[in-house]
């Protein structure tokens, strides 16, 4: 990079956030050349249909179909990866890093699946991959986590980290949505994945997690070693009896140390609604921290949508900007997951099913003489004790019966649903459901 040229960008993918940072670069010109010493302007893009009609035009720019080709050109100084998905997007990652280019990445199905492989070849050339963007939208949280934070130990961290179903919920407990339209007005907003089963399974916010996870514990945390649960399942009458119980519905990622293995899951949770999180409405995130020395953190904004996700993604690119200019290697965390000169090893995980939780589970039954009777007797028979149960309706076919637990086992009380679930008297059983903090 040549310190009399402009910064020249390629940029894979250009839909909601892409749009947002070719927007974002062109308003704020002055402000990304004064503050990184630098003209940074947007050169080459990869889309998959170029003729598509967008609200941002690909006027001017030279457009390719193949992200592959977009990172070979000479002319590329840094990468701006934001068209989802592992794949092509990993591998013309890594050839960025092989050629000794700045990456920046929103995208956290590649961290969490190919994060450690990747940071290993940015630590090896030396060269930056940032990836503020790819857990909580705008909000800073993958920086203080590596570098605020890096003289502290971080014990656990709770959040809400996926903007399209904090969303859902707040359309649903605010205003009555219907699950359906609140999912398509957050797929009208940008906020959801390209495919939004992903947001609803709980599987993005998995992968975030298992980012966040493994740089706030040092460890890699596998994806695929993580309890998810989406909010499938959870419907208008769960969110109304958790507000009579005085608790709010949220889709919640959790990890915390336990001896020296650790415990993630994500899933719906409840949550008293004096809880600060339970305060997170619409598209925002936060995340919750507990540290040795620092004690409780709390990060909050958008998570999701174009302008406060570019402008994560555009922080991350002057930084790669002023990091390369200064010929600073990737910073002492940066690249620290695995730690540096050390094989990453992955994390030592507590089993979900010995995980324990209080839990919430509603059944639909026929209104029988003996029927709250016998569903109790099966709770007891596997050693899960009852907090609250609650009858909603009465002599109508079904009735909803609301149990709140102790804290139990997950594996126990999955026990428990599994054997409700057979009595003749069981018309329906909904999702497992923890409840988080106290009642
Ligand atoms: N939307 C949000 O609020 C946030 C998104 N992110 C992450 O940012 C990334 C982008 O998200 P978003 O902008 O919403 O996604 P979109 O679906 O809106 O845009 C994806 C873009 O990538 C292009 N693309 C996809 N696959 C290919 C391919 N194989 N070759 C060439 N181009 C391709 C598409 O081309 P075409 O336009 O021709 O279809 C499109 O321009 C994702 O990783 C997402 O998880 C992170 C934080 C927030
Ligand atoms: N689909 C994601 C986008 C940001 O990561 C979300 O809704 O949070």
């Amino acid at each position: 990079m040549a310190s009399d040229q402009p910064i020249r960008l390629g940029m894979l993918g250009f839909g909601t956030v892409g749009q947002a940072v070719a927007r974002a670069l062109q308003r704020r010109a002055h402000e990304i050349a004064t503050r990184t010493g630098r003209a940074i302007v947007l050169h080459r893009v990869a889309v998959r249909e170029p003729a598509k009609p967008r609200p941002v035009a690909l006027d001017g720019l030279h457009v390719h179909r193949s992200p592959l080709e977009v990172v070979e050109q000479p002319d590329v100084d840094l990468l701006i990866e934001v068209m989802g998905g592992e794949e092509p997007a990993a591998s013309a990652i890594r050839r960025a890093l092989e050629l000794g280019k700045p990456v920046v990445t929103a995208n956290k199905v590649v961290m969490a699946r190919r994060g450690p492989e990747l940071l290993g070849m940015a630590r090896r050339r030396g060269v930056p991959l940032l990836f503020e963007a790819a857990v909580g939208g705008a909000v800073p949280i993958i920086r203080p986590v590596q570098e605020s934070l890096a003289s502290d130990r971080i014990l656990a961290l709770l959040g809400i980290v996926n903007g399209t179903t904090n969303f859902i919920l707040t359309e649903m407990t605010d205003a009555g949505a219907a699950f359906e339209a609140a999912l398509q007005e957050a797929q009208r907003r940008g906020y959801a994945e390209a495919d939004p089963s992903a947001d609803v399974s709980g599987l993005d916010a998995a992968c975030k997690l298992s980012v966040l996870a493994s740089l706030a514990f040092d460890r890699w945390v596998p994806l695929d070693r993580l309890d998810v649960r989406g909010l499938e399942g959870i419907t208008a009458r769960d969110v109304q009896y958790a507000g009579e119980l005085g608790l709010a519905v949220k889709l919640l990622a959790f990890s915390r140390l336990r001896d020296d293995a650790i415990e993630a899951w994500v899933g719906p949770a409840l949550l008293p609604r004096r809880h600060p999180l339970a305060q997170v409405r619409g598209v925002n995130n936060a995340i919750w921290l507990v540290t040795e020395a620092a004690g409780e953190l709390m990060f909050y904004g958008p998570g999701a949508g174009g302008d406060p996700t570019a402008a994560a993604v555009l922080g991350d690119v002057m930084d790669a900007v002023r990091r390369h200019a200064a010929r600073l290697p990737t910073d002492s965390r940066n690249g620290s997951w695995p730690v540096a000169g050390v094989e990453w090893e992955p994390a030592r995980m507590v089993e979900p099913g010995g995980a324990l939780a209080r839990f919430y589970l509603r059944l639909q039954v026929l209104d029988r003489p003996g029927v709250l009777a016998a569903t109790a007797d099966i709770f007891g028979r596997h050693g899960v004790s009852i907090e609250s149960v609650i009858q909603k309706g009465r002599g109508e076919d079904p009735v909803d019966l609301v149990f709140v637990t102790h804290e139990a086992p997950l594996a126990a009380v999955e026990r428990v649903a599994a054997q409700v679930r057979e009595l003749p008297v069981v018309a329906w059983t909904g999702p497992l459901v923890r409840v988080v903090g106290g009642a």
